[in-house]
């Protein structure tokens, strides 16, 4: 009989490992010898992004000091990888979006990815035939045209979190998070949710939570999964929250099917996904597609808002011009809907302004490049990873002139060339290419609805004796900012402002149980 003792196998792995462990530093010292654009080593910047992060600021502070120094485009090493920072959006849309074939896989996430989401999770996964499956439920359930289905309860819920913020403005976050989670369940499976108690809230909390430590821990070497899988000690607790994910989103997925026999269930990201026979995916991979939205969609949309708070407590003359264009195209018997879109240019432009000086994402997702190429006369490495760094882009004086300033006006477009086109429909905050946000446009919907209603109703102003918030400070959380904390208030703008907001209001409280 043979028998094979623990010695036999962990010597060998052992071996196998250290060996792997020196022929990736030699090639990652090749690499690194060969870098595009590269900056002088002395500049050490992973100790500034190191520094960087445990100060708490974000890697774009790095990226736009080095932008001033070497340029818009540079690259260093990052741990053996190639890393190439953009901070024009020209450059953005030459790499990102024109060669956006080869520019469109992600960094490897050893845990996050390949553990953590069995490979399955859309935002990190490379650049495959999964996820070009993933990215067609997303856009099944989110395009333009089908993101339209969702304006009735996004308007109801709006008009549901600005009487509650009226009750409670203490508990502002609390409430535009629950708004912002509803909106997402209702795209996912076509139901809302009243509270963050709510128990598909709380898992989806959790979830973001467990991805969050990962991506934050010390990253797993690949070389490590040469181990024979037994001795792979960092496997077992990230297999079993995955195991544990998959039970749980394919459980909401039973629930929609179960609704569409029934003849109750609302159109929505899943059941779309279940009623078109062409898309050929697991019951694992459809659970996992389906349920993306809310680990993007939720925080992203709350700090946006906050932002827009910001805006209005600190460029007054500027939310008196929005409210104005409110007067004149909406009246004061009632308040915004989706209809009064197209005719309030004005505050288009305020949202885009909000969204261009406080980018939530400054330095977007780092994409990765799939095969080498050449960029002037530059051998971009495959596997390069490539940062857009919007923060510094959406600064850029050649595009925007007097940056730091909040000037709405910018976005409303007289020339009809490429740029005031871009300008027109700013994508920008939302990335580039194939990777480009798949949310955009209920992201744009909930900000536009929620941002709407709350400046007819309210003018925000500063809290009794608190000071301005500091247009500069903000609160790291990784790939996403927010606001420092501050405390504005809400006086209503005329005498029947509440009264019509309260009617609307609890009309919304009957009409929004079609989702319960
Ligand atoms: C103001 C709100 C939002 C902003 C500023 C924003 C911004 C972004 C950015 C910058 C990216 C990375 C793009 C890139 O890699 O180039 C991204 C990716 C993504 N966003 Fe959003 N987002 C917002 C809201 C939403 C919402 C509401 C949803 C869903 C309901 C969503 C779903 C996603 C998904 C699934 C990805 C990953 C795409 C991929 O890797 O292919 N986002 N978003």
């Amino acid at each position: 009989m043979l028998s094979v003792s623990a010695s036999d196998i962990v010597l060998p792995a052992l071996l196998a490992a250290l060996a792997a462990f020196t022929i990736s530093s030699v090639l990652y010292a090749l690499k690194s010898s060969k870098l595009p654009y590269p900056i002088p080593a002395e500049e050490d910047i992973q100790l500034k992004l190191h520094r960087a992060a445990a100060e708490k600021r974000g890697p774009w502070e790095v990226f736009d000091s080095l932008t001033k120094r070497y340029g818009p485009i540079f690259s260093f090493s990052l741990r053996g990888t190639p890393t190439l920072v953009l901070s024009t959006a020209t450059l953005g849309w030459e790499l990102l979006e024109k060669r956006g074939e080869n520019y469109s896989s992600r960094p490897r996430l050893v845990t996050a990815h390949d553990i953590l989401s069995g490979g399955l999770r859309g935002l990190t996964s490379p650049y495959n035939d999964y996820w070009r499956k993933w990215r067609k439920i997303q856009h099944l359930g989110m395009n333009a045209r089908q993101s339209v289905v969702y304006r009735e309860h996004q308007t109801l819920e709006a008009t549901i979190l600005l009487r509650d913020i009226t009750r409670n403005i203490h508990q502002y976050h609390e409430l535009i998070e629950r708004f912002a989670s509803s909106i997402v369940l209702s795209i996912s499976y076509g139901r809302r949710t009243s509270s963050m108690n709510d128990e598909v809230v709380q898992y989806n909390l959790q979830s973001i939570r467990a991805f969050r430590d990962v991506i934050s821990s010390i990253p797993c070497w690949p070389i490590l999964l040469w181990l024979p899988r037994p001795l792979q000690w960092f496997r077992r607790q990230h297999e079993r929250t995955f195991d544990e994910d998959i039970k749980f989103y394919s459980a909401l997925v039973d629930s929609v099917h179960d609704r569409m026999t029934a003849g109750t269930q609302k159109d929505c990201m899943t059941s779309r996904a279940l009623s078109d026979g062409s898309m050929q995916l697991s019951k694992n991979e459809l659970a996992i597609a389906v349920s993306s939205p809310f680990g993007a969609g939720v925080h992203t949309v709350r700090l946006s808002t906050c932002f827009m708070e910001v805006a209005a407590v600190l460029y007054p003359e500027a939310a008196k011009k929005v409210q104005t264009e409110f007067d004149n195209v909406v009246g004061r018997d009632r308040m915004p809907t989706f209809a009064d879109e197209a005719y309030l240019p004005y505050f288009s432009a305020w949202i885009k302004e909000v969204l261009r000086r406080w980018p939530v994402a400054p330095a977007a997702a780092p994409h990765s490049v799939s095969r080498d190429d050449y960029f002037e006369g530059h051998r971009i490495p495959k596997g390069t990873t490539v940062f857009a760094n919007l923060s510094t882009m959406l600064k850029d004086p050649a595009m925007f002139s007097e940056p730091e300033a909040f000037i709405p006006e910018r976005f409303i477009a007289e020339k009809d060339d490429d740029l005031s086109g871009r300008l027109r429909d700013f994508t920008l905050p939302f990335g580039f290419g194939r990777r480009q946000c798949p949310g955009i446009h209920v992201a744009s919907q909930s900000i536009f609805i929620v941002m709407a209603r709350l400046l007819w109703t309210f003018n925000i102003i500063p809290a009794k004796d608190a000071s301005a918030p500091d247009p500069d400070a903000y609160i790291f959380l990784g790939l996403t900012i927010l606001p420092k904390p501050f405390k504005f208030a809400l006086e209503p703008r005329f005498p029947d402002a509440l009264r019509i907001l309260e009617v609307e209001a609890s009309e919304a409280d009957a009409r929004v149980k079609e989702w319960e």
